[in-house]
């Protein structure tokens, strides 16, 4: 999961974008980029790191003008290369920057296509450098020198009728503007507000509404499946529908996990989501589990905490917060590579022995992937003299691969794959294991949202809404993604690509 950015202002928007990233950070913590316009020059920083690291005062100098988009990456294609960080950049038509959230599933045919049809080289194996030029080669078709919105909304619906996969994306095009589109099922978050200023209307798009909060801009609306929106270089704001096959169906595990708590995503506030999936999952403890003399609810923090809470308050239970979370070290499922997540781990939390000795303890965690925080964290409980150690998951058995823009691609490292819970149980040792259903976990979102009828939630089922996702598929990027096959790849390419990004050296 990547987080985006980007501000159509009327003074300098290098600090607001930074602090929206900063309150983004959350969905990808491996490299960071802000891109702004002035004087028709684009300005361009990006590489690997934090946002508090990629950026120094010498960098947010440079990045001059009053419209620019930013971007944090969690990379789910291509490579951790600095040259695949974000937002990316095209030479024509007019100069063309853009930063992408997901994951195009058909990348590889379109990068072909872009060769033979439109001769348009992509110099990284990034898919988003891909949607990149799918978009500047259908504006570019255009053959005009000023664009109208009708023009723009044009090349949005051709890049909705060939991209598949997920994608929220926001571009920037020199002399024209800026506009932001979601693919046609809505599964990449993205809101949009606005802030009045003395000189006129200020516009802000971003993956999650906290970002606009925190950067003072009052929330207008998410923008819809398969709609664009276009804030043209006068400010003025145009917004049109750009598919015929557009309909809801957002990414459930934003609610379960990737999203801040204080976000709203599609009218949805996650904070509701995850009480009402407490609420669910107690009531499924307090009729399956009667027989378990439960004494503490204990929740895994970070994301878990506001799940666990509630748990305690309907099973009646004292809730303590037995684990303390080392707030210097970030989200481990989101971090590269097994071994370093499997260290952060224990980096991460810690254990407050008085809560768990000689205690029965109900653990509760948002979600099991690959087993890394479970397996660990009962053995801490057990370390720390819990006399029994029940484990509860507020979403279902992850089994499935995600190819929209979670970096889950293997099969064989999900820990639920091919296994009952009691095998997983036994593989992360606890003494009982517990699981949402995905009924209870999808009514749990869709109580804040009814509208909502449909959830990607392709994890627990296997059910790809964008379609086009067969087993062919499947094993490719299990073969080019998997935690062995990636190590490889970066090692390859530590030493090339670096070609758009001489910016990274001092
Ligand atoms: O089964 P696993 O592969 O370990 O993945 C699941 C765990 O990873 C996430 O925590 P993370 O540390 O990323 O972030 P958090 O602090 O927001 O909970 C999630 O909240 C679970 O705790
Ligand atoms: N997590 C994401 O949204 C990733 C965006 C894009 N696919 C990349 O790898 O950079
Ligand atoms: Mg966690």
């Amino acid at each position: 999961m990547c987080g985006i950015v980007g501000i159509v202002g009327n003074s300098s928007v290098n600090q607001a974008i930074y602090d929206g990233l900063t309150v983004l950070q959350h969905r990808g913590q491996d490299a960071a980029g802000i891109i702004t316009i002035n004087n028709h020059t684009f300005s361009l920083r990006k590489d690997n790191g934090l946002v508090k690291d990629v950026f120094h005062t010498r960098h947010m100098k440079r990045l001059q003008g009053n419209m620019g988009i930013g971007h944090v990456r969690y990379p789910t294609a291509g490579s951790s290369s600095s040259a695949e960080a974000q937002p990316f950049y095209v030479n024509s038509p007019f100069g063309i920057s853009l930063a992408h959230n997901g994951n195009l599933t058909n990348a590889e045919q379109l990068k072909e296509e872009l060769f033979s049809v439109a001769r348009r080289h992509v110099n990284t194996t990034s898919d988003s450098e891909v949607l990149l030029n799918v978009l500047a080669h259908e504006i570019a078709l255009t053959e005009k020198l000023t664009l109208d919105p009708e023009d723009i909304f044009k090349a949005v619906t051709a890049v909705n009728n060939k991209a598949v996969g997920g994608y929220a994306a926001i571009a920037m095009i020199i002399g024209q503007g800026m506009l932001a589109f979601r693919d046609p099922n809505g599964i990449r978050p993205l809101v949009f507000g606005k802030r009045d200023s003395s000189k006129g209307t200020e516009y802000m798009f971003a993956s999650e509404s906290v970002a606009l909060d925190s950067c003072g801009f009052e929330f207008i609306r998410d923008v819809a499946p398969g709609e664009s929106i276009f804030v043209s270089n006068d400010g003025q704001l145009f917004s049109q529908q750009c598919s015929e096959h557009a309909s809801y169906s957002p990414c459930i595990f934003e609610f379960v996990y990737f999203a801040r708590p204080d976000s709203t995503l599609d009218n949805v506030s996650v904070y509701a989501a995850r009480v009402n999936m407490g609420t669910k999952l107690g009531e499924k403890v307090a009729k399956d589990w009667a027989d378990k003399d439960i004494d503490v609810v204990i929740p895994i923090p970070e994301t878990s905490c506001d799940i666990a809470l509630e748990m305690a308050t309907v099973l009646n239970i004292p809730y303590r917060q037995g684990f303390v979370k080392n707030r210097y070290i970030g989200r481990t499922f989101i971090m590269p590579g097994q071994e370093m997540r499997k260290k952060s781990v224990r980096q991460k939390l810690n254990a407050i022995g008085r809560e768990f000795k000689g205690k029965n303890v109900l653990l509760v965690d948002d979600s099991i992937v690959r087993g890394t925080t479970s397996a660990q964290i009962v053995e801490m409980a057990r370390e720390s003299g819990a006399k029994n150690v029940y484990f509860a998951s507020a979403a279902p058995e992850i089994r499935f691969p995600n190819v929209y823009g979670i970096d889950m691609p293997s099969v064989t490292e999900l820990i639920a794959h091919g296994r009952e819970v009691e095998d997983i149980n036994e593989s992360i040792g606890a003494d009982g294991l517990i699981f949402q259903s995905l009924p209870d976990l999808i009514e749990a979102v869709a109580k804040e949202n009814p509208e909502i009828k449909t959830f990607e939630t392709s994890v627990f089922d296997g059910h790809y809404v964008a379609g086009d996702i067969d087993q062919a598929y499947l094993n490719r990027i299990n073969d080019l993604r998997n935690d062995s096959a990636k190590s490889d790849n970066e090692q390859a390419m530590s030493s090339g690509l670096e070609l758009h990004n001489q910016d990274s050296v001092d």
